[in-house]
């Protein structure tokens, strides 16, 4: 069993903390944010993690990498200094690391049913289409833009329906273990810039587009820049907004946001290509989602061989490039894609949802294409990345009825897109979605049962009847009956699990969502 007899050995100075599993499951879940405000730079107390530590390896998508018995140590950058890999006894491990005597110690609780994983990423999110997630009817893509989501975006023009739907998606997303996320705003910028305030203030690392929308054909009257100048104009000032709160970009980055080829007139992704040159800021917007958008793309831009093509010729094809969606590519556009190393969000919750179609994962991925995953709220109806990693094996399958087994994904390999996949498509490999020497510490713990009941001693009538009903042992949505080896635990959390097995959530090193 596992133990890394902790009490006895601990050096006095430590602080030691230890986390329960939290019995506040349904239905009175709460949320709260940490109401720290941030100053460009958190000095976090030095802490030590134990326990079975889980993350995809790098250069290999199809295996999970499980340290149990393990000590990770980050410094008060929120940077993990080391990684040890048989941390039997902490006192050890401090005498190895003398630098963390005075750290904190953060220990997993024993049993074999809670772990540290890498946060994960959402490479392409709605923040204000989240008070529709799960109301699309039946619609697709341009009706669903039509009857539900340019209205809901235009209310974001009152900055107190900003501030609520904003804080409610950074909380949300935030207990599901996203530690990144690549958030579309709207086109407002007192909203935008309050979405990366939060952001920052929730501790929540994201890039934060304004979005860009001023043809007059295809967008709203009531919802849509009056001019290419002013999509740049106002691009601009929340560039310079995030900039004051976040020089370096840290934690929160602009990212400069065309909604997709329809809604910008070629004056506008001219000067947005211009932009992404001139800052060498990441960009994000839509590709090849469904195939009467596809078909719009075709009629506005007819010097234009493929939709890809269009985003090449204005200079937005590059490695900072995000590109949602991809359903329904060429072979052509897709070495297109990798020839300029621009990346792929796939949303597979949002492509059922909206009837888009079935990306093929496989085929990009095969394709040396960099792939990632996206909730795409509210074209998806769930902020949960643990839903897009189920719904990237299923819909893999749904794939395979038609071109072949070789299309599965399996857990593991959609857990990769979900963290190291993630992090490749927002650039930050190095930092991000991995436990390694020098990397951040993103992580998020999970805990499979967590309040254990034993049902009680059986009554006097049930022992006549011989009917001896055990309540539930976990007070979670997984049961674990012991005999699972720690592929099969995380099997059952990718497909059974949610929110409740998210017991707490860092980012940089410092702790930003708990259970407790
Ligand atoms: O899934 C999507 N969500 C959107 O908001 C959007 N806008 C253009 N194309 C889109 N696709
Ligand atoms: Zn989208």
């Amino acid at each position: 069993m596992f133990s890394f007899g902790i009490r006895n050995s601990i050096p006095k100075s430590a602080i030691f903390r230890r986390l329960v599993a939290c019995p506040c499951f349904l239905p009175n879940r709460t949320i709260t944010m940490a109401a720290v405000s941030r100053k460009y730079k958190v000095v976090n107390t030095p802490t030590v993690y134990f326990g079975t530590f889980i993350h995809s390896y790098c250069d290999d998508p199809s295996k999970l990498d499980v340290c149990e018995e393990g000590a990770i140590g980050v410094n008060s950058d929120g940077v993990i200094e080391f990684v040890e890999r048989h941390a039997k006894d902490a006192a050890t491990v401090i005498e190895k690391h003398p630098e963390f005597k005075t750290a904190e110690f953060f220990q997993a609780k024993p049993g074999g049913t809670q772990f540290f994983f890498p946060g994960f990423i959402d490479t392409h999110i709605h923040a204000p289409q989240y008070p529709n997630a799960g109301v699309f009817g039946s619609s697709t893509l341009l009706d669903w833009l039509t009857k539900y989501t340019f209205p809901r975006e235009a209310s974001l023009s009152s900055l107190s329906v900003a501030r609520t739907i904003y804080s409610r998606c950074v909380a949300r997303t935030l207990s599901h273990g996203t530690t990144t996320a690549a958030y579309y705003a709207t086109i407002h910028v007192p909203a935008t810039n309050l979405l990366a305030d939060i952001c920052s203030a929730a501790g929540q690392r994201a890039f934060v587009g304004r979005v860009c929308m001023d043809h007059k054909d295809i967008n709203p009257d009531y919802y849509r820049d009056e001019s290419a100048d002013e999509s740049i104009t106002n691009t601009c000032l929340c560039i310079d907004h995030i900039k004051k709160i976040d020089p370096n970009y840290e934690l929160v980055s602009p990212i400069i946001t065309p909604r997709f080829a329809p809604s910008c007139t070629t004056e506008a992704l001219e000067k947005l290509g211009k932009l992404v040159k001139e800052t060498g800021l990441p960009c994000q917007t839509h590709i090849s989602e469904n195939r009467n958008e596809i078909q719009l793309v075709k009629k506005l831009f007819p010097e234009y061989d493929s939709y890809a093509e269009v985003y090449d010729a204005f200079g937005l094809l590059t490695p900072k490039m995000i590109l949602g969606h991809a359903i329904h590519l060429s072979k052509k556009e897709m070495d297109l894609i990798k020839s300029r190393d621009a990346k792929v969000s796939h949303c597979p919750v949002s492509n059922s949802a909206l009837t888009s179609g079935g990306a093929k994962v496989r085929w990009l991925m095969n394709g040396g294409v960099t792939v990632g995953l996206g909730t795409d709220v509210s074209g998806g109806y769930s902020p949960s990345i643990l839903e897009a990693v189920r719904a990237t094996t299923l819909v893999s399958r749904h794939v395979a009825l038609s071109d072949g087994d070789e299309c599965k994904l399996s857990v593991e390999e959609s857990l990769y897109l979900a963290t190291r996949g993630g992090a490749k498509v927002v650039n930050l490999e190095n930092k991000i979605g991995g436990f390694e020497v020098g990397m951040e510490w993103d992580a998020q713990l999970i805990g499979l049962e967590l309040v254990e009941t034993t049902g009680g001693e059986p009554t006097e009538e049930e022992v006549v009847d011989k009917v001896v009903f055990e309540g539930p042992k976990s007070a979670g949505p997984v049961d674990v009956f012991g005999w699972e080896s720690w592929d099969d635990k995380v099997a059952k959390w990718v497909y059974n699990g949610d929110d409740r097995n998210t017991l707490a959530v860092w980012v940089q090193g410092r702790k930003v969502w708990s259970r407790e």
